[in-house]
């Protein structure tokens, strides 16, 4: 037979978009998945999702999804999501691995992979070095770290004072961005003693948090397809130019977290004084301990990684919770003006003329005081900080029941905290809404079990194994935070009828939240 060029060529053609098609209709229909229901392109291919992580990122589908697919949504060929708390059991403390999503957290240095606590896949090594740096995030250990958030507190609150009670002139103030200054100083001062000077410079030495920013939007996007990875930032041509010294691009948390680590190093405080580089106890103090006591478990590069990762795991989280506590409080005047009078009761505003550091509620102050807890939990519930995320964990080989359904052998699975947490079953009819009291005991019969069982459905910190390290410095830094600025000043929203934005990419910051401020005194 004689071919011709356009012949062949349209015979090539044509084989291609047989493969392709044939792929495509793999994936859509492998192991059955095809039963559960999701958006449509979602079941073809993880391109989808990489597209709807960019371009959704400031809008929230799931609870249409939910609506739409049911509790159980195939967010990629083989990926699918739960709606229903139950799962929480199933998929985070039975022995699942994760999936290759968390790999993509690794760090690269000098041509090498490094991986975290967070991101590593080895349970052994993971579970081993989540016990010898417990201590570093302990209750016990938080506690001493009080006076540091203490100083910062001061800091945001004269900045507060200063720049938008006593001039007006900046007029209103961004609180979502003022709070994620202050949350990244904070989680500076308690790793290392010293803040990164952000609230100080009015907010223009603030290049750490577009760092982490870019860093999150990243992991966000190739973390739902993990392959990406390694033709980007973990390309095996840069990681060989990388390992020759020709190429080395570190992102600025490092060479601060290294010069750090050096410091301290050279003036090593005498055996059993944990104190940091201020004389208060540090994080960074804390793993150098550890280290001491466990030299083959953590070298540098290992506790290195450690800090990182509570400075990146630690920024964005905190000062979403703090505004997203705030934003619900702000848009529910009668649940704001009940904790104002519980706070008054116990921690009346500053005399006149008092320096605004004496206003400083102290971590055990902040959780004596029940209405408090309610809202907090309550705007956690409806804002999880990572609630947009999924926390993803692999069925193992011969399949798995999750939330009472059968699900096939090495699919991919997570649980959704935005959608569990408003899991009517579980949280009422009106679990759409805020309402702070569902979170209080009223003495009845079943109450006790009722608040239980929404406690066991919050998925806020995540559960298991894996679950938050920094969750006891998140509560302090919450506990102590929401307080002490409702008694030293009055918010209020500058336009109620304002939407304010979100910006998803792991973390649902909030964007936009403008408030007018006033000093409030006694
Ligand atoms: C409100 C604030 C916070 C929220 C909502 C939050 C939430 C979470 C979630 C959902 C996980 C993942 C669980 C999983 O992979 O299954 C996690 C892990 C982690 N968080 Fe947080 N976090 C917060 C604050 C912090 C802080 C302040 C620190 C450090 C000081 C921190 C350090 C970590 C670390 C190191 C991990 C990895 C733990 C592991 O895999 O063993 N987090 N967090």
């Amino acid at each position: 037979m004689l071919w011709t060029g356009s012949t062949s060529t349209g015979a090539l053609w044509t084989a291609l978009t047989l493969i392709v098609l044939s792929a495509l209709l793999r994936q859509r229909y492998q192991k059955g998945l095809n039963k559960y229901k999701g958006p449509v392109l979602a079941s073809y291919t993880s391109l989808w999702r990489v597209w709807n992580t960019y371009w959704n990122s400031t809008s929230l589908p799931f609870l249409s999804w939910q609506e739409k697919y049911g509790d159980v949504i195939r967010l990629g060929p083989n990926m699918l999501v739960f709606a229903d708390p139950a799962c929480i059991k199933d998929i985070y403390t039975s022995g699942f691995d994760k999936s290759g999503q968390y790999m993509v957290n690794a760090g690269v240095s000098q041509g090498k992979i490094v991986p975290n606590i967070f991101s590593t896949d080895d349970k052994k090594w993971h579970s081993q070095l989540r016990r010898c740096v417990s201590n570093a995030f302990s209750l016990t250990s938080v506690v001493q770290y009080e006076a540091q958030v203490d100083q910062t507190l001061t800091t945001f609150m004269e900045k507060m004072d200063s720049l938008f009670v006593h001039q007006r002139g900046m007029g209103l103030m961004d609180l979502g961005l003022w709070l994620q200054y202050f949350a990244f100083d904070v989680i500076g001062k308690l790793s290392y003693s010293s803040s990164y000077g952000i609230l100080e410079s009015d907010g223009k030495d603030d290049a750490m948090i577009h760092t982490i920013s870019r860093f999150f939007e990243y992991v966000a996007m190739v973390g739902v397809w993990p392959m990406l990875d390694h033709v980007l930032r973990k390309n095996p041509f840069l990681l060989f130019l990388g390992r020759h010294g020709w190429y080395d691009k570190p992102t600025p948390t490092v060479p601060y977290a290294r010069k750090q680590l050096a410091t301290r190093k050279r003036n090593k405080p005498a055996e059993g004084n944990d104190a940091g580089a201020s004389g208060q106890a540090d994080i960074l103090q804390k793993l150098l301990e550890a280290q001491g006591q466990h030299p083959d478990l953590i070298d540098d590069r290992t506790l290195l990684g450690l800090s990182l990762s509570a400075v990146n795991a630690g920024g964005d989280t905190v000062s979403t919770a703090l505004s997203g506590i705030l934003y619900y409080l702000l848009k529910h005047p009668r649940a704001m003006e009940k904790l104002g009078q519980e706070i008054d009761s116990k921690f009346p505003a500053p005399v006149e003329g008092t320096a605004l550091g004496e206003g400083v509620v102290s971590y055990t102050e902040g959780r004596s005081l029940p209405y408090l807890d309610a809202c907090i939990q309550e705007a956690l519930r409806l804002h999880p900080p990572a609630g947009g995320a999924t926390f993803e964990r692999v069925a193992p080989p011969q399949g798995a029941t999750i939330a009472g359904q059968y699900i096939p052998g090495r699919t991919t699975v997570s649980g959704l905290a935005y959608l569990m947490n408003r899991h009517k079953p579980t949280f009422g009819l009106d679990a759409l809404e805020y309402r702070p009291e569902r979170w209080l005991d009223n003495g009845e019969r079943g109450e006790e079990a009722r608040i239980a069982a929404m406690n066991r459905a919050m998925f806020v910190f995540g559960v298991g194994p894996h679950t938050c390290l920094g969750r006891n410095i998140a509560l302090l830094e919450i506990y102590k935070t929401i307080p002490t600025i409702l008694r030293c000043f009055e918010l209020r929203l500058a336009d109620p009828s304002l939407p304010v934005k979100i910006s998803n990419f792991m973390v649902m910051n909030l964007r936009g939240l403008y408030v007018e401020v006033k000093r409030r005194s006694r």
